[in-house]
Parts: C-alpha cells; structure tokens; sequence
C-alpha cells in the first residue's frame, strides 16, 4: 500500500504540489490527468524516489519510501526510455545483469543463461521474440514502447510509472498498447500509475481517476500555489455506465 501524507513540492519560491493526501492499495491502476504544468510528472518522480517531498511523508508498506529509485519501482517515460546503443536483448538483459555484476554489467556462465531465458519471456509477451537484435531506432514508435515496458516489468516492479507513455503514438497503435498493458496489469497484480493528457484514455484503462488542479491561484504570484488532487475517483463501477464519471467532470477541467 502507498500512503501519501501531506505532501508539499516546493521548487524555490514556486509551490508545484500541496497538501497532497493519498492512499492506494497494491494493484490499483490510477490514471492521473490535470493541466499542463500542473505537477504531475513531479508527482511521479516523487514517487519513484528521484526527488524528496518539501514536506509530508510517502510510506510504502507502512514505511518511508527509499531515498533512492530501486528495482520495485519501474518507469516508462513518453519517449528515450531505453539504450539507444545498445539491442533490443541487450536493453532488457542490462536491468538483470547490473545488480550483479557491477563493474563488468555483464553476468556469464549458467546465470547469464538465465537472465537471457527470463529477458526473452518478457519480451515475447510485449511482442517483440523477433526483434531481439534489432537496434531501438530500428523499431517502430509502439515497438520501443513495447520494450520500455519489457525493460521496466523484467525488474519485477511492484509499482509502475508511466508518465505518458502512450502520447507520441498513433491512435491505432494506442488500442493495442492499451490492451497488452491491461493484459500486463491483470497478469501482474502491478501497482501502476499513469499520466494521461487523454481523458478517454485515463477512464478507459484505469481503477481509479485522480485529478490534479489548482484550488487557490494568485495572478500576481503564479507560483504561490501549488495543485492538489481534486477528484479522486475510483472506476471499476462506472467503468461501463453510459455517461460515466467524465459527466460529472467539471467544464474547467482543461487538459
Ligand atoms: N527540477 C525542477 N526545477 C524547477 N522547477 C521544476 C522542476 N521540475 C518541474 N518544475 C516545475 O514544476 C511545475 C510542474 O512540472 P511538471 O512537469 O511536474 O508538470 P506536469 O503536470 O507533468 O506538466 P505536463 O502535463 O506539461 O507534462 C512546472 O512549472 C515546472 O516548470
């Protein structure tokens, strides 16, 4: 479980995030949305360990969350999200290796036999068993995407973060994305959270909708004030209502 208590982001003299107040129990799929700037991706980084909270607490299984990024927390960004040097084998065997071989990042033997059988499962489940040689730019935009997720599930995360990872793909694409990463959720029992410009997209995929937005803002100071989650909306019930929670959205919602 994931509790968020109190948490302001202050950078300098601008508030990104305050009071922010979460609980989210393992293998919810929350899918958060807000305006550009509004301090998503911060919240995400907060989350994976790369900053600290101004103040407030984040407690994973009741206890502080490390201060650093470890393997139970895999990233997808929107895009760069693996090696470009290195194959498409290679980016999701390097997750497995550096752990144990630090100086080397190669293993050899009967423990590199391994790690090459569970990187090639992996990615024979995101689609990628005939591109294992292939270079990252040699992929199409849905396929590197497909080994970003590879290269953050081989990890065995228990959270998830995805900060867009759908945005520069094409539509089409996006459907297919959107099934295997339902498919990868119900397998998993993952924790995932995922940043979204794309309402339908946030509604569709995930358990629980959480809003960021600013409630107080000062024209004079624009960063006096930071968002906060707003609407905090759980979907497994709604998910097939006709009108859904998006009716009782908020015109002003403008993302
Ligand atoms: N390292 C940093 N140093 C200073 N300011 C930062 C830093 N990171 C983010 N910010 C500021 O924090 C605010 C929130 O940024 P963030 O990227 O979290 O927003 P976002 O909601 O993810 O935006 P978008 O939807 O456009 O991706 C922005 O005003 C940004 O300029």
């Amino acid at each position: 479980m994931i509790e968020i208590r109190n948490v302001w982001k202050e950078y300098g003299d601008q508030v990104v995030l305050e009071r922010v107040n979460l609980r989210i129990e393992d293998g919810e799929f929350c899918s958060m949305v807000g305006a550009s700037g509004c301090g998503k991706s911060t919240f995400l980084r907060l989350l994976l360990g790369q900053e600290r909270p101004t103040r407030g607490t984040i407690l994973l299984d009741g206890a502080p969350l490390p201060a650093e990024p470890d393997a139970h927390r895999g990233v997808v960004f929107q895009r760069y999200s693996v090696f470009p040097h290195l194959s498409v084998l290679r980016n999701v065997l390097l997750g497995l290796e550096l752990p144990h071989a630090r100086f080397t990042g190669r293993l050899f033997g009967a423990r590199r036999l391994i790690a090459r059988d569970e990187a090639v499962a992996m990615l024979t489940r995101v689609g990628l068993a005939d591109a294992l040689d292939k270079y990252p730019h040699q992929l199409s935009g849905g396929m590197q995407q497909r080994l970003a997720l590879a290269q953050a599930l081989v990890m065995k995360p228990r959270v998830l973060l995805l900060d867009e990872p759908f945005g520069a793909l094409d539509p089409g694409i996006r459907r297919d994305m959107h099934e295997l990463l339902l498919k990868l959720w119900h397998e998993t029992g993952l924790t995932i959270f995922m940043v979204t410009h794309d309402l339908k997209e946030g509604f569709t995929l995930g358990s629980r909708m959480l809003v960021f937005d600013k409630v107080r803002v000062d024209p004079q100071a624009p960063g006096a004030y930071g968002a906060r989650i707003t609407y905090n909306i759980p979907l497994e019930r709604n998910r097939d209502a006709q009108h859904g929670p998006a009716a009782a959205m908020p015109d002003a919602l403008a993302l």
